[in-house]
């Protein structure tokens, strides 16, 4: 809480600040994590980890995990187990992995039987879970969603998801601080998805780079939760570590009966209220970037190429390379034109669309899907529309939608209603589009083969997306529904508790059962624990050998590796799996002799140079190292980078460095290019020729450098400062007592803050419906 003395802070400033555990000289921190959500993708390498080191979840109490991005879609009435009904083998086995981890490691979980499974990130909300003030993180890039609760809420590697499954912290550093002020009232049809994809456009995939967006302005107060959560889901997109909304009455009033909440008049909850509504951005904070946007400026938007920040409104035409002046800009909207099949000049109206997809963790709640119904009642899909799904975000939202006769609104129109799930948002399950067909998509990302190799996508609001199945083309929803905003104040009522859980889980019967305390791996080393070790990653010093020039703006993870490659559950042999799509003639093994990477002396390269910036936007799959690392590559050099893939790399003993200089960094690329070797100096830090003649200097964090120099790995390094982390779970049990399980809240009242490790009683984890929840 601010002091007089204490200097005017940021949102952001004051919740990192309340979770800093230990900090070095370099400005290197641990932090403490209040909430780690886990799904089957990111998960699989890190559980594997913890069990080659005979190490535990260090807080079960604080870990929800799901399965989402794999599943299919299709009806669970025959639904028996997960092995019988998921059919392709990869992702039974990834689905499979989790069940027998969540198991192993006695954590909570909402698998396929369970009504309250769903996309992670929408699941987190639903249930209480994600609470103002905490920091949330999951091996996902999309956990900036959880910040319109006011939580630091960053998507972290499959590293770090160890690293937090280990010791619940995290290894970070402070982000800068972006404000952006949207302000006004939202035309009709005018929704949260469009403010953020018109912020995009403005501000560029790499606007946020470095820095925790802060959402604030009257028309962001005016959003209910739902609308808040679409903004902060895409902030990633925006090139931010995270984004956040200061909590209000509206935040309070969502959280209300929510089951993991603290109980509504609780003394918790009112202390947890009074905390919440400190929550805000000093009137005199400083901002390292500020951005203004008047809601008048504000059109129903569509994306047009192949990155979020490709977006124009729906009145506008297809932009012409000719419309940029930089050069590289240029390039990637010719590139975009070709891939997208479209040409410069046409109205966005008469572009005709195949399939249509609402869902996503970006537009999947109730309200999306009232909006969504809105629009359809009544009406019939267009008959050119191969394929118009709704995918709702959770078990709870589809019923609720039920409850409401949406889905009857919906089928009746022509539309699949499905189950929940990440479907074709990035299409890791059988929902996918063929090679060139054209989808109109609420999702959040347009890359490349995203839906599909060879798939077009266009990010559009719900009710864009209804608009454009029932005309066929690409529509303007003010043409077809009453005018209406989605930015409805109230957040939609949610049943959030739905078949699985009918106990309260906060009565003394329950919690009796509920003994989730927090394992000491420090004091309970099992006997082939190697906690306190630290080296265990190849060291980094030298590095002498070809680069792979490439020139390419905001590579995204998707290229590096697409998404058919992140079902493995191990993190090596993806080398041949690098630039899948860049590299292969399209479904074939077929090398295409134009791409670098096949060609001699570049198939060699242990460095690439990348001239374009954002290198690595995007998802926070840690593959996209893995792969780079399989291949050879261990060094990449570019001007910047997207945060996950920065911070990944490092994990992996790999150096990414950053050369802002364009003219440097051309003159490394002509070295490349001419096929002559690199030299990466670590310890001097210095990139020279193959000659020995210096090209440039480069920063590293003293830390990170430390660490790769000597390939020491983080979580030895942590579990060495167990002490101080100690220190902060007694803090955070005496200042935010409502984040603790509830059988952790019990057992500290009874006893000493540090307790021991209990054996976890039978819970609901994975196999039995209807017992409550472990907190
Ligand atoms: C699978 C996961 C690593 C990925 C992400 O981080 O975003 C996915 O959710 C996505 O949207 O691409
Ligand atoms: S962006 Fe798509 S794939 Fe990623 S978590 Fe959200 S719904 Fe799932």
């Amino acid at each position: 809480m601010p002091s007089a003395v204490q200097p005017p802070r940021t949102l952001y400033d004051k919740v990192f600040e309340d979770h800093i555990v230990d900090e070095k000289d370099d400005g290197t921190i641990l932090l403490y994590i209040d909430r780690h959500l886990v799904h089957e993708v990111t998960s699989p390498q890190a559980f594997e980890g913890l069990r080659n080191a005979g190490r535990k979840v260090r807080r079960p109490d604080c870990t929800l995990a799901t399965v989402d991005h794999n599943i299919p879609t299709i009806s669970r009435k025959n639904l028996t187990t997960t092995e019988k009904f998921i059919d392709e083998a990869d992702s039974r086995t990834q689905c499979m992995t989790l069940e027998e981890n969540v198991k192993a490691f006695d954590l909570t979980y909402f698998g396929l039987d369970d009504k309250r499974q769903g996309i992670v990130h929408i699941i987190g909300p639903e249930q209480g879970f994600t609470l103002p003030g905490t920091t949330v993180v999951c091996g996902d890039s999309h956990t900036s969603t959880h910040g319109a609760f006011g939580s630091i809420a960053q998507g972290i590697g499959t590293s770090e998801v160890e690293h937090v499954l280990a010791t619940q912290t995290l290894i970070t550093r402070r982000s800068k601080n972006m404000k952006v002020q949207v302000d006004g009232e939202l035309a009709p049809g005018v929704s949260s998805k469009d403010i953020i994809l018109h912020i995009i456009g403005v501000i560029g995939t790499a606007g946020g780079t470095g820095c925790t967006i802060e959402f604030c302005g009257s028309a962001i107060r005016s959003l209910s939760m739902e609308a808040r959560m679409s903004i902060c889901n895409m902030a990633i997109e925006a090139g931010a570590r995270a984004g956040m909304i200061a909590p209000d009455q509206t935040t309070i009033d969502y959280l209300k009966g929510r089951p993991l909440a603290p109980k509504v008049d609780s003394p918790e909850w009112k202390k947890a209220v009074n905390y919440w509504l400190t929550l805000k951005s000093d009137p005199d904070a400083k901002w390292d970037h500020e951005i203004y946007i008047d809601c008048k400026d504000i059109a129903p938007t569509v994306s047009w190429g192949t990155s979020p920040q490709d977006v124009i409104p729906i009145t506008g035409k297809v932009p012409s390379p000719d419309d940029f002046q930089d050069e590289v800009k240029k390039n990637a909207c010719k590139r975009a034109l070709e891939y997208m099949g479209l040409e410069a000049g046409t109205p966005m109206q008469e572009i005709p669309v195949d399939k249509v997809f609402i869902g996503s963790c970006t537009n999947a709640r109730i309200e999306d899907l009232r909006a969504a119904a809105r629009v359809v009642q009544g009406k019939k899909v267009a008959s050119n529309i191969k394929h118009a799904m709704i995918v709702p975000g959770s078990g709870l939202v589809k019923k609720q939608a039920e409850a409401e006769g949406l889905d009857k609104i919906f089928t009746d129109a022509g539309f699949d209603w499905r189950e929940a799930g990440c479907s074709m948002c990035l299409g890791m399950n059988p929902d996918i589009l063929s090679p060139g067909e054209r989808c109109a998509s609420t999702s959040n990302r347009n890359f490349e083969g995203r839906q599909g190799a060879g798939g077009r996508t266009h990010l559009m609001s719900p009710v864009m997306a209804a608009a454009a199945a029932i005309v066929g083309n690409l529509a303007d929803v003010r043409k077809l529904a009453p005018p209406s905003t989605s930015a409805a104040k109230g957040s939609p009522k949610v049943e959030v508790q739905g078949d699985a859980h009918m106990e309260d889980p906060t009565s003394d019967e329950d919690l009796d059962h509920i003994m989730d305390a927090p394992v000491d791996n420090a004091t309970h080393p099992s006997s082939t624990s190697t906690q306190g070790a630290s080296a265990g990653m190849p060291k980094f010093e030298t590095l002498r050998g070809y680069a792979a020039p490439m020139d390419i703006a905001n590579i995204d993870t998707d290229a590096i590796i697409p998404k058919q490659f992140l079902k493995t559950i191990k993190r090596s042999g993806l080398g041949s799996a690098l630039f899948h799509p860049w590299r292969y003639e399209p479904g074939t093994t077929t090398e295409k002799s134009s791409f670098i990477l096949n060609q001699d002396p570049f198939r060699r390269s242990k460095i690439l140079v990348c001239t374009g910036p954002n290198f690595g936007c995007g998802s926070s799959r840690e593959h996209a190292p893995w792969a780079l690392l399989d291949f050879g590559i261990k060094c990449v050099i570019a001007p910047s980078y997207g945060d996950i893939f920065f911070n990944n790399t490092f994990k992996n003993g790999m150096l990414p460095i950053r050369i802002g200089d364009q003219a440097v960094l051309e003159k490394i690329a002509d070295v490349a290019k001419a096929g002559k070797e690199l030299e990466v100096d670590l310890p001097n830090q210095v990139i020279r020729d193959g000659g020995g003649t210096e090209l440039a200097k480069f920063e590293v964090e003293e830390f990170r450098k430390h660490c790769l120099i000597n390939g020491l790995d983080d979580i030895g390094l942590t579990m060495g400062n167990v002490k101080a982390i100690e220190r902060h779970e007694a803090k955070r049990s005496r200042e935010w007592p409502w984040l603790d399980g509830s059988g952790f809240l019990a057992r500290h009242r009874k006893g000493p803050v540090k307790v021991e490790a209990a054996a976890v009683p039978k819970t609901n984890r994975g196999e039995v419906v209807g017992e409550p929840l472990e907190w």
